[in-house]
């Protein structure tokens, strides 16, 4: 029996609480797709609070899309606090490879042991070279994604062997591994690409389900799974990507394990 669905119900049973520092532009996205999907957010970032927060949050999630001095404090002492209270913290890294600064602040998080990375083709490309891993890729030009998700699996694997964590890794096809297992999924909808922050609220989603397993692999693919097959339903209902916007927070809260069974393009490679 496929139990990837259950973990979406344990979800919603559980209602974890998810600290998410997050950048800007993706705040209300993130904060309304935890709701959506059944999690409670926890938008918590200042450096005077982040630590003591993560420390009774179910999972984190630490988002570098815009971050300065102090949203970096409050990801440093957050991360540290969810390691050493055995929660799982997930990493979206967004920009790396744009800037020195970004960099340097994706180095330094690495150190506190993501549970899971979840970034796009060029980001994670550019997280293995930050690693020392797989140094001849090319770096982005922004947030968005210059490569497939495929290019990236040298990568990923590299990533995933070397700091002992799942890596997924998100485009038309996503791809998840944990350094040895390999899974794909070939659902969502292009749309999802033309709304701002929809990789980051899928972020925050991740950490949702982090929060109901000890499986981080299982955890990573069922939230790609979800996300992606909620996007699928809402793109076609979808005028374009203001209505889809709002038509995938509901497709996200209406959600069915049997839909997911249905619609699930999900394969190992
Ligand atoms: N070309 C595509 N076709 C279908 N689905 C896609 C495509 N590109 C991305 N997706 C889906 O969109 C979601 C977000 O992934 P994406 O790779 O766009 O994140 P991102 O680049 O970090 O986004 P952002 O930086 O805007 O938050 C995932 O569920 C992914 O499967
Ligand atoms: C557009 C943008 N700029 C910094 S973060 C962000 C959200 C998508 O990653
Ligand atoms: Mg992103």
């Amino acid at each position: 029996m496929n139990d990837k669905p259950l973990l979406l119900d344990d979800l919603r049973r559980a209602r974890p609480l998810v600290q998410v520092i997050t950048n800007y532009v993706s705040m209300d996205l993130a904060a309304n797709a935890l709701l959506a999907i059944g999690a409670a957010p926890a938008m918590i970032h200042a450096p005077e609070e982040a630590a003591e927060f993560a420390a009774i949050a179910d999972a984190l999630v630490v988002n570098i899309g815009t971050i300065s001095k102090t949203f970096f404090e409050g990801m440093l002492g957050a991360a540290e606090a969810a390691r050493a209270a055995g929660k799982p913290w997930v990493l979206d890294p967004v920009g790396a490879g744009a800037t020195r600064y970004r960099n340097a602040a994706i180095e330094a998080l690495l150190a506190l042991k993501p549970s899971i990375i979840r970034g796009n083709a060029s980001e994670i490309m550019a997280v293995a070279r930050i690693a020392g891993l797989n140094a001849d890729q090319a770096a982005p030009k922004g947030v968005d994604s210059q490569h497939e998700a495929g290019a990236a699996k040298g990568a990923a694997l590299a990533l995933a062997q070397n700091l002992s964590c799942v890596v997924a890794v998100t485009g038309a096809v996503d791809l998840v591994t944990d350094g040895t297992r390999v899974t794909r999924i070939a659902n969502g909808s292009e749309l999802m690409t033309r709304v701002t922050a929809c990789g980051c609220a899928l972020s925050a989603v991740v950490g949702a389900f982090a929060a109901v397993t000890p499986d981080r692999f299982a955890a990573a693919v069922a939230a790609l799974e979800a996300y992606a097959i909620a996007g699928d339903i809402a793109a076609e209902a979808s005028a374009g990507p203001g209505s889809f916007r709002v038509a995938f927070i509901d497709r996200l809260a209406s959600l069915q394990g049997a839909e997911i069974l249905e619609r699930s393009k999900a394969y190992g490679a």
